[in-house]
């Protein structure tokens, strides 16, 4: 599937979205990138590039510390200093959350368009509910959002459809009537899972592999295609 190719039928009906923040509205890995490595300094571990964080991105921040240790020490070791690894990383991210980050082109004119089609909007996204609340207010994004989850506001974070069906809920809304959109497969498949339509942007992080190799409902170049795709179907 090429970009900006939709399964549009399946927009049908759609009242409200779901958007992804790191590698959807955001380009965040410049502020991991300063966090982790302020982290590794810590425990007199060399810098790792912007590109190999990029790989690391997505299924929170338990991950991501567990597999930015696992670079230099064994499962033992990494469990070691875990706790000591993930509040240096926390401490880090928040004196410098959102000060490198930048928006996709589009992000706004996409969101406004979305408000403006009559969608509800919500915001999941595996990132820490206390990064993302502030990074959100900061890029004056928040005022656009109902609800937002972060990965540690419910039992399970994405892949797990939990936080999508939460808003299905929230919305009282079918899933069907509720469209995901992400730069991960981490999305898809939470969306799939909770049978949300599911689309998704080229640009961001999906672990290393193509965005055209995971399963959608289509792919769009911005959010703004996006609330285009949805509005000819509403
Ligand atoms: O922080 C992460 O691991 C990814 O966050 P996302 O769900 O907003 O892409
Ligand atoms: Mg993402």
């Amino acid at each position: 599937m090429v970009a900006g190719t939709v399964k549009q039928h399946v927009l049908a009906g759609v009242r409200a979205a779901i958007i992804d923040l790191d590698g959807t509205m955001l380009d965040t890995v410049p502020d991991f990138h300063v966090a982790i490595n302020g982290m590794r300094a810590e425990f007199d571990l060399a810098p790792i590039s912007a590109e190999a964080i990029k790989l690391m991105v997505g299924k929170g921040s338990e991950n991501l510390i567990r597999t930015v240790l696992a670079l230099d020490f064994d499962t033992a070791g990494v469990e070691q200093r875990f706790e000591q690894a993930m509040d240096a990383y926390q401490r880090h991210y928040l004196a410098i959350n959102g000060q490198f980050s930048t928006l996709y082109p589009d992000v706004e004119a996409g969101l406004a368009a979305m408000k403006a089609a009559g969608l509800r909007l919500a915001c999941v996204t595996n990132k820490p509910i206390a990064f993302a609340l502030p990074l959100l207010k900061q890029k004056n994004l928040d005022g656009y959002f109902e609800i937002v989850y972060g990965g540690d506001s419910l039992p399970q974070k994405k892949p797990h459809p939990m936080p999508l069906l939460q808003v299905c809920a929230d919305f009282d809304l079918a899933p069907a009537k509720v469209v995901a959109i992400g730069d991960s497969s981490n999305d898809a498949q939470a969306a799939r899972a909770a049978a949300c339509p599911v689309l998704t942007v080229p640009y961001g992080y999906n672990h290393g592999h193509s965005i055209h190799d995971t399963d959608s409902d289509g792919i769009v170049n911005t959010l703004l295609e996006a609330a285009q795709f949805i509005s000819m179907q509403n």
